[in-house]
């Protein structure tokens, strides 16, 4: 419902609805769609692109990019099928172009007419809180029973002296350009940082990555150490406990210099080292809003200290993912909207690093299982050396580790060929609370990669089967009769 705002000293429209949402990223979007489709009156506000940064800046432009340098990379790697490896001649810009067009069809997906035709009012301005249910955003106040700030996240730009002196390149910069690096520096081991150093590698740039701690220190290091060693073995340098501490030099020949007091010279710079929630200038504090510098705190209803605002997404306290952003919307409409008592929690929720080879997460790794469940943990692996699709393709690089307790999945870790995908099943299995018995169950059509995960299932029980002097006893007496 649209009122003349002037009764309230506001000149422009005063607009009452009952839920608005900030940011038309992954999680802004999905908890727009949901509601309107409900029939509720939602306002959408958005500062910039549509689509925010998983399809502008992010997930859709990395992994399309990552894809142009697969194709590169068979090229070079077809020797062992009997394919005469050739050097590839690489157009960096119609690989960019590949990256701009793939953005460009999923665009209209969540483009601000398709919203609008799903009935939620769509306006293009920044949002910022006057009162703890109000929101003025351009010429426009918004009064709304229900708030969600779904505004993402941008990248981190530490306090690096030097860095504002030379131009470096961010997530958000990285896919405009044209022209290859020669040699791309990167600051950041984490998934940014080595998607994006695989690809320029594969595409024929040098590239150096310069990590403070450990590299993909956020998932298991062994599973990490593989991808790290393939990376490696393609022509990147990943130095490791190499914190960047200064940065000299201008565009075309910059140096990054690092506490242990070796400087590393390249031609561009490409800074990935995190996150930062957008809650700048947003008058948080006027609505009451607690927040910190890694989001808004809320609690497992992803309610913020003010009751009628919910924090989803980048913009909340937790996991930074597309997926996660979704799941956050379901359970805030769930929640606002039913008045249902939905929760989010962590336990199921995989994510993947689209390395080659992939590396993929669900649950605890095996060093948190290993703290909370102590003697009661057990781990079963199995490799893709013995997984035969694996071999045929000739990528038997990885494993899959799952971290069972009193014969359930409570994590299970993947480093290898699309462990994105082969996670799912496990992330089902967490979600459901399924015993290792089902996934041992299950029929897998041979011969697939996912076959892996039934032998690491298998692996949970041959020794209580094959190895069990009282199963054995008992087969041979149901031999006798
Ligand atoms: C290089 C890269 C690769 C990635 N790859 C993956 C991947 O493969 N898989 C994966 O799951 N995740 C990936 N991510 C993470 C993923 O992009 C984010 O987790 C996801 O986009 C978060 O969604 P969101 O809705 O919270 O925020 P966003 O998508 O950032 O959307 C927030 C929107 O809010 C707008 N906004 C901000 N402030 C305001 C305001 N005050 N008023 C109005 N509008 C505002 C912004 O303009 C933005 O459009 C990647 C990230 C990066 C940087
Ligand atoms: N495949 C995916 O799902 C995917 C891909 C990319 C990004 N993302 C999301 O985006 C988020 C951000 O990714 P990211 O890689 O930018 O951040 P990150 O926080 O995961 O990794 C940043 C790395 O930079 C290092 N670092 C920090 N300061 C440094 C310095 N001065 N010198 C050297 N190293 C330094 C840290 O030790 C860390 O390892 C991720 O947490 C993830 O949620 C997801």
């Amino acid at each position: 419902m649209a009122r003349d705002g002037a009764r309230d000293g506001h000149l422009g429209e005063h607009i009452e609805t009952d839920l608005l949402v900030i940011g038309a990223g992954s999680g802004g979007l999905s908890a727009a769609a949901g509601a309107a489709q409900l029939g509720v009156g939602v306002v959408l506000l958005e500062a910039g692109r549509m689509g925010g940064d998983c399809l502008n800046f992010g997930c859709v432009p990395s992994k399309a990019l990552i894809a142009a340098a697969r194709h590169a990379h068979a090229m070079r790697t077809g020797a062992p099928f009997g394919v005469a490896p050739a050097e590839p001649r690489i157009d960096y810009a119609a690989a960019m172009e590949h990256v701009r067009r793939t953005i460009a069809g999923i665009a209209p997906h969540d483009s601000q007419e398709r919203f609008e035709g799903l009935g939620v009012r769509v306006i293009r301005e920044h949002g910022r809180f006057i009162a703890h249910d109000t929101v003025d955003a351009g010429p426009f106040r918004i009064t709304a029973r229900r708030i969600v700030v779904a505004t993402g996240s941008a990248p981190l730009v530490p306090p690096i002296p030097g860095l504002r002196d030379v131009p470096y390149l961010t997530n958000e910069s990285l896919f405009d350009l044209r022209e290859r690096p020669e040699h791309l520096i990167v600051i950041g081991g984490g998934p940014v940082g080595l998607e994006m150093a695989q690809a320029h590698v594969r595409l024929g740039a040098r590239v150096t990555v310069l990590e403070g701690v450990e590299a993909l220190g956020q998932d298991d290091p062994e599973l990490a150490a593989v991808v790290l060693e393939r990376v490696r073995a393609e022509g990147v340098e990943i130095v490791e406990g190499a914190m960047a501490e200064r940065v000299t030099g201008g565009a075309g020949a910059l140096s990054v210099h690092t506490r242990d007091g070796r400087r590393h010279d390249g031609s561009h710079l490409l800074l990935a080292v995190g996150r930062a929630p957008n809650l700048a200038d947003m008058g948080l504090e006027t609505a009451g809003v607690a927040f910190d510098r890694t989001g808004i705190e809320v609690n497992a209803g992803l309610r913020s200290t003010n009751r009628r605002v919910y924090a989803i997404g980048d913009a909340a306290q937790g996991l930074n993912f597309t997926h996660v952003a979704s799941y956050h919307a379901g359970v805030v409409v769930r929640r606002a909207l039913f008045g249902l008592p939905a929760r989010a929690t962590n336990r199921h929720i995989p994510w993947a690093t689209y390395t080659d080879p992939e590396l993929a997460q669900v649950g605890l790794t095996e060093r948190a299982a290993r703290v909370r469940h102590g003697d009661r943990l057990e781990v079963v692996r199995a490799r893709f050396a013995d997984n035969d699709r694996a071999r045929t393709e000739a990528e038997t690089d990885g494993l899959i580790k799952v971290m069972v307790v009193r014969g359930r999945p409570v994590g299970a870790s993947i480093v290898g060929p699309q462990a994105g995908e082969l996670i799912q099943l496990w992330a089902l299995a967490i979600a459901s609370r399924l015993k290792m018995s089902a996934i041992a169950g299950m029929v897998a059509p041979y011969p697939t990669l996912g076959e892996i995960s039934k032998r690491a299932a298998g692996e949970y029980f041959s020794p209580r089967l094959f190895e069990n002097d009282a199963i054995r006893r008992y087969v041979r007496f149901v031999q006798r009769l």
